[in-house]
């Protein structure tokens, strides 16, 4: 693909890494897309919304003070939303591309260093007004939250609590007399926490309260509170609002606090659709399952999976096209240097990144498709699916932002010094990356979900009872034993599958001998919690092979030789490379002997030189510019040191040759009047 700005030298590495690409780039890039078309119109908007004029920053994002920071992301939050608004619609919008195609998230990155301050109106405001609302509240709230009016947040978490919902503090307290909830922040734990762009930004939020009426607590319930003034964006009376400080990355987020001193919204500001509260504080539960309102954490854990996998591509374009770029040290004596990604070592490193990027984009479109599945079945009133989609969604959004935040960072080492530099944009990337991990659930916790569901699971195959497709494999290694060793590619996931059953079955034994030991079933499980997480891992990363496996060889079914081919080795590599990380799981669970490790760990290191020749071909397909890889080391052109320098003469301490720091602090010092 081209540099998008045309005729700029390439790197001679670079140029011959190019010429010698086993497959046609392209042809990667529309399978990775969805299709030709949509490779097309991608490309469209991305050529008239990357345009130097919105994107230029005089002095790098990472030079500006926190105010700074933040006003310029508004300024270009503000511009982007009119792009949007104006240009974008013409060409259907998101729906060209179908809900699952990212497009603008995708291009937001060229804007935002770090992160849109309106990030969580789109993201997760709009989205739960969608889920949460009636149809009448829908047409009140959409229209003036899709223009922008009203501006919104999801402030859930508190000071005192993330995880656990059921212990949030704020109450809201029906009044029948004026058909007004009073919002109340009883403590300094209960003060909300953590929502983006409310410290600054919004004028709405969705609040996340305990509902009470009538003298009783009906639990959790999410509320569309205004807090600032419309006109003059001043907090409103009864609202204590503010930002929470500076963070690991986020920056421009505004990550704000929130405390309301018994602050009143009209009844109908409660969302409605899955709980009401008529004109007499008469509370109706409408909600059969009883957890539709964690309705909008589940569509961004879904998200999210999309979201760290073209992260991961991100990191794995700049590191791979760095290590092409970059020479260092000697082979043998005498010889010249050789590029960096001839080591063995760095392509260990690098090319299962490449493999995982592959692996998560494929689970999260078949997860969206399955999620699109599911909120059909609940538009006809059927939940049944529900609870298997919870531990699904729940146990692939832990492993994939634990898997991408690792190999993120493995991608930073793997370009030593320079890619320290905050212009190499990997410190940014996994800044935001690793975040993931905990919000919209903690990795342990949402593990733990998984757990549950997977116990469940074998007690039903126990019993003989039907288990849902996610988890039927149980049925098959339910008897005691180890997994027959097969090599081949489907070999690997069924030994993968049969050590997520050898775990969890070690699990259920633990929990019971526990019991029988007097523990209480609760206090059994808490003890058995560890290999719980590690049983849920397993079958998470079972999925993730199988759905891998099966989804490559279905898409390349009509592709070329060579495609095939080099699809086939990135998938053959990523079962190799984790049947040589749990190594000792399939020892214990499944037949593999001596030879069969020493025969995985031959044809690993064969797949990685086989894949060598193609690696930049391959990450040339993710095809991310280099508007959205802001990157010092991983531009299309490869000119690494150049733009190094450039960046590096950007920075304001070199815009005077003496530092007024010199007058004030060295010299009195030099000369010991200090
Ligand atoms: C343009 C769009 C761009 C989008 C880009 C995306 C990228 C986004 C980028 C940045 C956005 C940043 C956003 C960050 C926002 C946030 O973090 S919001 C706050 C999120 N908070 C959480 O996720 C809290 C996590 N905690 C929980 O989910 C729950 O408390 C819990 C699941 C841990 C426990 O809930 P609890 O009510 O205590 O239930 P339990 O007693 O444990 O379980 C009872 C049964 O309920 C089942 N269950 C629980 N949750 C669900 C669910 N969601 N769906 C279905 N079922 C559920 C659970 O399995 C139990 O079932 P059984 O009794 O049958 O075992
Ligand atoms: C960048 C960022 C943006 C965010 N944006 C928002 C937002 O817009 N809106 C919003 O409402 N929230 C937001 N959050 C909050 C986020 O959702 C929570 O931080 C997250 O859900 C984790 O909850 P916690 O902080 O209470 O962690 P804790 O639950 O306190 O976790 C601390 C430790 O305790 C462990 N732990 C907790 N419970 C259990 C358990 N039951 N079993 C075993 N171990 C346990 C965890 O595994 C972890 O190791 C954001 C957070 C971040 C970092």
């Amino acid at each position: 693909m081209s540099d998008n700005k045309g005729v700029r030298r390439v790197n001679e590495d670079l140029a011959r890494e190019r010429a010698n690409c086993s497959f046609d780039v392209r042809e990667i890039t529309f399978l990775l897309d969805g299709g030709e078309n949509n490779t097309i119109t991608r490309k469209k908007i991305e050529d008239f919304t990357l345009t130097d004029e919105l994107l230029s920053d005089k002095v790098p994002d990472e030079c500006l003070s926190p105010k700074e920071k933040y006003e310029n992301a508004v300024r270009k939050s503000c511009l982007f939303g009119k792009l949007v608004k104006d240009k974008l619609l013409e060409f259907g919008g998101l729906e060209t591309f179908g809900p699952n195609s990212f497009v603008l998230r995708r291009i937001a990155d060229a804007f935002f260093k770090e992160i849109s301050p309106l990030l969580l109106h789109l993201g997760m405001f709009v989205p739960t007004i969608l889920g949460q609302c009636t149809a009448e509240q829908q047409s009140e709230w959409l229209p003036r939250a899709l223009s922008m009016q009203v501006i919104g947040t999801y402030a859930q978490t508190e000071l005192g609590h993330g995880t656990f919902i059921r212990g949030l503090e704020t109450t809201a307290t029906y009044d029948p007399e004026t058909e007004e909830f009073v919002l109340h922040s009883p403590t300094l734990s209960s003060f909300k926490w953590w929502a983006g762009g409310l410290g600054k930004t919004v004028n709405h939020c969705i609040v996340v309260a305990q509902l009470h009426t009538k003298g009783q607590c009906h639990g959790t319930h999410p509320f569309i509170v205004q807090i600032r003034d419309l006109e003059t964006h001043q907090p409103l009376p009864g609202i204590k609002v503010g930002e929470i400080g500076p963070k690991l990355g986020f920056n421009t987020a505004d990550n704000g606090f929130l405390g309301f001193d018994k602050y009143r919204i009209p009844r109908m500001n409660m969302m409605m659709k899955n709980a009401q509260i008529l004109k007499d504080g008469t509370y109706v539960k409408l909600d059969r399952h009883g957890k539709m309102t964690y309705g909008t954490m589940v569509f961004i854990r879904v998200m999210v999976v999309n979201e760290v996998a073209f992260n991961l591509a991100k990191a794995a374009t700049i590191a791979v096209r760095y290590s092409a770029v970059r020479r260092q040290s000697e082979k043998k004596p005498g010889e010249p240097e050789p590029q960096i990604l001839d080591y063995v070592t760095q392509q260990h490193k690098l090319f299962i990144c490449i493999a995982t990027a592959h692996a998560l984009q494929l689970t999260s479109d078949w997860l969206w498709r399955t999620f699109s599945g599911v909120v059909t079945d609940i538009k006809h009133g059927k939940t049944d699916s529900l609870p298997e989609f919870h531990a699904l969604s729940s146990c692939l959004k832990a492993i994939s932002t634990s898997d991408a935040a690792l190999l993120i960072e493995q991608c930073r080492h793997s370009c030593g010094g320079h890619g320290y530099m905050m212009s190499s944009n990997l410190p940014l990337i996994y800044s935001f990356v690793t975040a993931t991990r905990t919000y919209e659930g903690d990795y342990t916790v949402l593990l733990l979900q998984t757990a549950r569901f997977l116990i469940k699971a074998w007690e039903q195959a126990e019993a003989g009872k039907p288990l849902t497709p996610t988890v039927s494999y149980l049925t098959k290694y339910f008897k005691d034993g180890r997994v027959p060793w097969d090599s081949t590619s489907e070999g690997i996931v069924n030994a993968a599958y049969g050590v997520a059953a050898g775990k969890i079955s070690a699990c259920v034994k633990s929990i019971r001998n526990r019991v029988k030991t007097g523990l209480s079933y609760e206090d059994a499980w808490d003890l058995t919690t560890v290999q719980l997480v590690a049983a849920a891992e397993a079958h998470c990363r079972a999925v993730i092979c199988d759905v891998y496996r099966s989804e490559a060889v279905r898409l390349t079914e009509k592709s070329s030789p060579n495609v095939r081919a080099v699809m086939r080795q990135l998938t053959t590599l990523y079962l190799h490379y984790w049947a040589l990380e749990r190594i000792g799981d399939l020892l214990r669970y499944s037949a593999v002997s001596e030879e069969d490790v020493v025969a995985l760990q031959q044809k690993y290191e064969e797949l990685l030189a086989l894949i060598r020749p193609d690696a930049v071909g391959l990450v040339d397909a993710f095809d991310i510019r280099d508007e959205i890889l802001n990157s010092t080391l991983g531009a299309y052109d490869g000119r690494v040191y150049e733009r190094l320098m450039e960046e590096a003469l950007k920075s304001p301490l070199n815009a005077e040759p003496v530092n007024r720091s010199f007058h004030m602090y060295l010299k009195p010092l030099m000369q010991g009047k200090l």
